[in-house]
Parts: C-alpha cells; structure tokens; sequence
C-alpha cells in the first residue's frame, strides 16, 4: 500500500477534449497483403476518418492551499495546444511527425503513447493515463508501462 507522507488524498483528476483526423492502418513492416489481410477496410490507400475522444488523468495529491491536484484549465491548455491543433482535421499518418517521421501505424495504441509522450513533457510523473477512443466501441489507454 502506498504511504502517503503528508497525509494528502491522492485524487484522479481527468479531462475530455475531441478531434476529427484521417488516417491510414498501414505497416512498412508489412507487405502489400498482409496490410490488407491485417487492416482490412482501414488499409484504404485513401484513407478514411474518426471522431476522435481523447481523455487524459492526472493522478496527485490534493493541495491544501487550492483543494485541486492540478489546475484542470492547465491540462485543458495543454491538450489543446498539443494534441487538438496539431491533430484536428489533419492527417495524422501525413501530417503529425510521430507518424509521418517513424513509418508507425496510426492505430488506436499508437496514438495513445504518441499523446502521453507529448504530454509528459508538462506533467511529468503527475501524467496518470490517456484514453484514445476511435469509435463507439474501440478505446486503447496507455499509463506510461513499457513491457
Ligand atoms: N488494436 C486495434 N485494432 C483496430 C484499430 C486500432 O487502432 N487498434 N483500428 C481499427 C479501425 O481503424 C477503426 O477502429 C474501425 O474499426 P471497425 O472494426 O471498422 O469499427 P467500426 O467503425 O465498425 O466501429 P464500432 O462501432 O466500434 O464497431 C480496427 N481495429
Ligand atoms: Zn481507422
């Protein structure tokens, strides 16, 4: 069990933004059949698109002086500035560098560590877990865990 030394409630504290990107379930890894027997419809050469959801925790412990782990209008900022502009109503395989630089698929799990890294950055260890859900019923959460 963890022991909090001062005695302050660690508290989960999330915020929700959205974009709309295009993309492409495609592999350099793979060859020109199993990207279409892998990715299927998603493998389109030309592309198609999500509404995106993107919910970000941050796990700390509740100030005394502000009741608040973090100010929730900084994470809002953040998202905003690093993850909604660059993504919204772009290509995320053509236009975001993580995809377009390292050849990675944009799949659900990508993204989601593509996000916590971008993030990182400004929260550091208070960055708890990004969900990334890409339709009604796919979600991928990443918490920083490497295996
Ligand atoms: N492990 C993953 N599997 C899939 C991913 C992914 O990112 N990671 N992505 C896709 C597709 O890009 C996308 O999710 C559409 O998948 P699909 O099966 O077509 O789902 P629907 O559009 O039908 O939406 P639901 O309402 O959620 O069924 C596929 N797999
Ligand atoms: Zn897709």
């Amino acid at each position: 069990m963890e022991v909090n030394t001062h005695d302050r409630p660690l508290v989960l504290v999330t915020r929700q933004e959205s974009f709309s990107a295009a993309h492409r379930l495609h592999s350099s890894k793979l060859t020109k059949e199993e990207n279409l027997e892998i990715y299927g419809k998603c493998n389109n050469e030309h592309f198609h698109g999500h509404n995106y959801t993107v919910k970000v925790t941050i796990r700390g412990p509740v100030q005394p002086e502000t009741g608040m782990v973090v100010n929730l209008s900084s994470l809002k900022e953040a998202m905003r500035e690093l993850v909604v502009e660059p993504f919204d109503h772009k290509n995320l395989d053509l236009e975001v560098s993580e995809f377009s630089k390292l050849g990675i698929p944009s799949t659900m799990e990508n993204l989601a560590v593509v996000i916590w890294k971008r993030l990182f950055h400004r929260f550091k260890q208070l960055l708890y877990e990004v969900v990334v859900q890409e339709t009604n019923g796919h979600y991928a959460s990443y918490r920083g865990e490497v295996y």
